[in-house]
């Protein structure tokens, strides 16, 4: 279970969240502009700090503000992947894909880039490198730690249609090899209908809503009981 209960206040903005969902599956993250979905990133992820709440993941606590425990970013075990596919400009692909990972990861990376179809660019840098090409090596880096649970921000937003469908076709591949838990933030319908098992809604800081999709993805083989999902 991923138990999510935060508060916080952001100018005159507040999120107000209280839901928890199953630790497995992908879960699409929507909502309007404004809604609060990039601040519930960022909290996951650790990068901003609650005013109040608990997160627990999988049994682990990442943030209790009553407990004094707020994890480090890297030490939640989650893989992040932005919009823009941030790589260091100046390191080839390799050298972006070891960067920040664990020790002795570096065995894992000829399985990885097999699998991401990147191989053959190791050597490159990224700025010869396309959109969907970038974007690949982004999705590779967060999971070369071997992350417990995977945040995109809009990973394919950027992308022309073509590249779109590639990304959008490892990613199942991804999860269908990994079990890797993802949570998916998207504007785009489609990315969600295909992708998601579960959507949460997110209107003005507040869950609206928690429903089951079935994917076609995901249709069968990740079935969700009703009593996992719950919204505050
Ligand atoms: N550092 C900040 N200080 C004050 N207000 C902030 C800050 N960061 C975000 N906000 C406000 O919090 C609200 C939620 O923003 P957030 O970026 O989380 O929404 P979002 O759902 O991700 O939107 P979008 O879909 O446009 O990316 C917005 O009203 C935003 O202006």
């Amino acid at each position: 279970m991923i138990e999510i209960r935060v508060t916080k206040r952001q100018g005159a903005f507040r999120l107000d969240i209280d839901a928890t969902l199953p630790f497995r599956g992908i879960c699409g993250l929507i909502g309007p502009s404004g809604s609060g979905k990039s601040s519930l990133f960022s909290i996951l992820a650790g990068h901003d700090r609650p005013d109040e709440g608990v997160i627990r993941a999988d049994g682990r606590t990442l943030f209790d503000s009553a407990a004094g425990i707020d994890v480090p970013p890297a030490q939640r075990g989650i893989g992040l992947v932005f919009q823009d596919g941030l790589l260091f400009p100046h390191l080839s692909v390799r050298r972006n894909l070891l960067y920040g990972a664990r020790p002795g990861a570096a065995a894992r990376l000829e399985s990885l880039s097999e699998a991401l179809g990147l191989s053959g660019l190791l050597g490159r840098r990224p700025g010869r490198l396309s959109g969907g090409e970038r974007q690949r090596v982004a999705i590779g880096r967060a999971l070369m730690a071997e992350p417990r649970l995977l945040l995109l921000d809009e990973p394919v937003s950027a992308l022309d249609p073509a590249l779109r469908e590639d990304v959008l076709g490892l990613l199942e591949t991804l999860h269908a090899q990994t079990g890797t838990p993802m949570i998916y933030i998207s504007h785009a319908p489609e990315e969600i209908r295909r992708l998601a098992n579960i959507v949460v809604t997110l209107n003005n800081g507040a869950v609206a809503d928690i429903s089951h999709h079935p994917s076609p993805y995901l249709r069968g083989h990740t079935a969700v009981p009703s009593d996992m999902l719950k919204a505050g």
